[in-house]
């Protein structure tokens, strides 16, 4: 109920049209009460008081309302698909905009298929309710009360007696609505899984085929969809029980009317037109009653859609600008502080697991050349990813320039870090779209600059539409190396103060990594960079290497003072170095 009340408040913009559409309900209720009460008065002045004059005069009349109810249907028709649509537009930009400010930690947990199953399908139940449902059930209310009314004003005993099987009928509708409900439940959250499962097979095709795994993955969709069809045939057996059943109830209604009514006209307690006008009224008390039935399942689909997409708006955003952050991120000039940084993520107990980070403190002036060295698992990515706030840390600080990132406004925060990210993900856009992500106003000189310091120009020029070629979804039809060079010249395009390198030439080849560190020492220089790799070649032109080993630092300094050191780094050094003779 809860979240029908506040579905209800996404009409508050539209109420305009929900009042149009209101009047025009109105209008075609009261038409339709008018209609039998001109039936009764052809019947019983007309016919009886052979007066032609009259019964052409009360044709014309119920044509003439006919062509009234019409139009004011065909507005309210219009009004309410509009209400609809409107409150559908409404909740997919919030549902979206909120998806955008939503952390790493929630999308660390989030089921793709399922946000988008919420932003479809759930969506979608919730607009048939508001945009029909609602104004369906309404207008059902209003006819059912205004026939009963109208019946009972012109004969009290005969409405009163054909109502007889009313509760009946009712009790029907009740039992349907409390069995309804779950079944439209465990189909929306069905949905949402069937989704899931198709948007990672999707996602991870390739790996389905790399291990001949498409039986087991075919089975794995046949048992969702088989669970779905099984609900989906569960519902269809309650309402194929309950709808007819519900039928049967309402033909109750008529023929107590038929029986009463001849009865009373054969006692001559009732005139014919009274008894004619009659059967048309008890239409409008069988009518609402049916559609209940339907209008019951629309509603119970909204009621199961509804939290679900209220559930990803009630997300708290955990990270976001602090109230107050407004320091000016366009004088950052890229000193880094780590003071005494601990973190754990969000799903973790921190009385009981191991930090990803414990206790870093580390100071990187401007311009300086940090790598990250350490084994996999180690908390490298970890420990870039809070300076961009990806993560917020969970004790100490991290200053950038003195000042606490959380103080920050984010995303001019985020504007002055660029990083290329260990997983390259381009759009399926233009190569030119993919480089100016950062940067839309940026210049074709600009892009090709950033191109070239990310070795990628020669191959795009080489291309039939160059920088125009679209490339697929996830950077299809370019190679691993291609892609992570696209990225690269995405992020030198920002023109940052500071960079992060997450493994970002790990897809490239020892000449092509070569020949971009050689263009990136232009690239890095009056920049903070921070270098994350594993092949030592990457980090030998770094002014420092810290060495990371379950979240601590372990080992500084610079390549020759850790040379001399027994430790990880001398280690890989020389393991890389046997490897290379080999
Ligand atoms: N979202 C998450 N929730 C819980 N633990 C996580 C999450 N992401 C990463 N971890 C854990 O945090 C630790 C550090 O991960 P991180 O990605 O920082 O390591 P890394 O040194 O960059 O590793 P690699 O070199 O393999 O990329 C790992 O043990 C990992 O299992």
């Amino acid at each position: 109920m809860k979240n029908l009340v506040r579905l209800l408040r996404y009409l508050r913009p539209s109420t305009s049209w929900v009042v149009i559409s209101l009047v025009m309900m109105v209008l075609g209720t009261v038409i339709d009460l008018i209609a039998p009460w001109m039936l009764k008065l052809i019947f019983d002045e007309g016919i009886g008081g052979s007066d032609v004059k009259l019964i052409l005069a009360l044709i014309i009349g119920l044509a003439g309302i006919q062509v009234v109810k019409s139009i004011a249907m065909f507005v309210q028709g219009r009004a309410q698909e509009l209400v609809g649509q409107n409150v559908v537009y409404t909740l997919r930009e919030q549902l979206y905009n909120h998806l955008q400010r939503l952390s790493f930690s929630y999308y660390d947990k989030a089921q793709t298929g399922q946000l988008m199953s919420r932003m479809t399908g759930d969506i979608e139940s919730v607009k048939n309710f508001i945009g029909f449902g609602a104004m369906a059930m309404f207008t059902g209310a209003m006819t059912f009360v205004g026939t009963i009314v109208f019946m009972a004003f012109i004969q009290w005993q005969v409405t009163l007696l054909c109502m007889a099987s009313v509760p009946l009928l009712l009790f029907a509708l009740y039992q349907f609505n409390k069995k309804v409900g779950p079944a439209w439940g465990q189909i929306r959250e069905q949905m949402g899984k069937l989704t899931t499962t198709l948007q990672e097979n999707i996602s991870g095709i390739r790996v389905v085929k790399a291990f001949a795994r498409e039986n087991v993955e075919q089975s794995k969709f046949e048992e969702r969809n088989d669970q779905n069809f099984e609900t989906n045939m569960d519902r269809a057996k309650l309402e194929a029980k309950s709808f007819p059943l519900m039928n049967f109830y309402g033909g109750l209604v008529f023929l107590t009317m038929i029986w009463v009514g001849a009865y009373f006209v054969a006692k001559g307690n009732m005139s014919l037109g009274t008894f004619m006008a009659f059967q048309w009224y008890t239409w409008g008390i069988i009518w609402p009653l049916n559609m209940l039935g339907w209008q019951i399942n629309i509603m119970q689909q909204a009621i199961k859609a509804a939290p679900r997409v209220f559930e990803v708006l009630d997300t708290p955003v955990d990270i976001s600008s602090e109230a107050g952050a407004n320091a000016d991120t366009d004088r950052i000039e890229g000193n880094v502080s780590f003071e005494g940084v601990s973190f754990h993520f969000a799903d973790q107990d921190p009385e009981q697991d191991a930090g990803i980070l414990v206790d870093i403190s580390l100071g990187v002036k401007q311009g300086e050349v940090i790598a990250v060295l350490g084994a996999t698992g180690s908390g490298k990515s970890s420990l870039i990813a809070l300076m961009s706030r990806f993560y917020d840390v969970s004790q100490g600080r991290l200053l950038i320039d003195g000042v606490d990132v959380r103080d920050y406004e984010l995303e001019g925060l985020r504007r002055k870090i660029g990083i290329v990210p260990q997983e390259t993900f381009l759009f399926s856009a233009t190569i030119r779209e993919n480089i100016a992500y950062g940067v839309p106003e940026a210049t074709q000189e600009q892009i090709e600059w950033a191109s070239r310091k990310a070795q990628i120009h020669s191959f795009i020029d080489t291309l039939p539409h160059g920088y125009d070629t679209i490339i697929g979804e996830r950077g299809v039809g370019l190679s691993g190396g291609q892609r992570q060079r696209v990225a690269l010249a995405r992020a030198i395009l920002m023109d940052p103060p500071i960079l992060v390198l997450d493994e970002a030439t790990a897809s490239v080849d020892t000449a092509t990594e070569s020949a971009i560190h050689e263009e990136l020492l232009e690239v890095m220089k009056g920049r903070t960079t921070f270098i994350i790799a594993q092949r030592l070649s990457s980090v030998k032109r770094a002014d420092r290497i810290v060495v990371l080993d379950g979240g601590k630092i372990v080992q500084q300094g610079t390549h020759k003072e850790l040379f001399e050191q027994e430790g990880f780094f001398r280690n890989l050094f020389q393991m890389q170095e046997a490897a290379a003779a080999r």
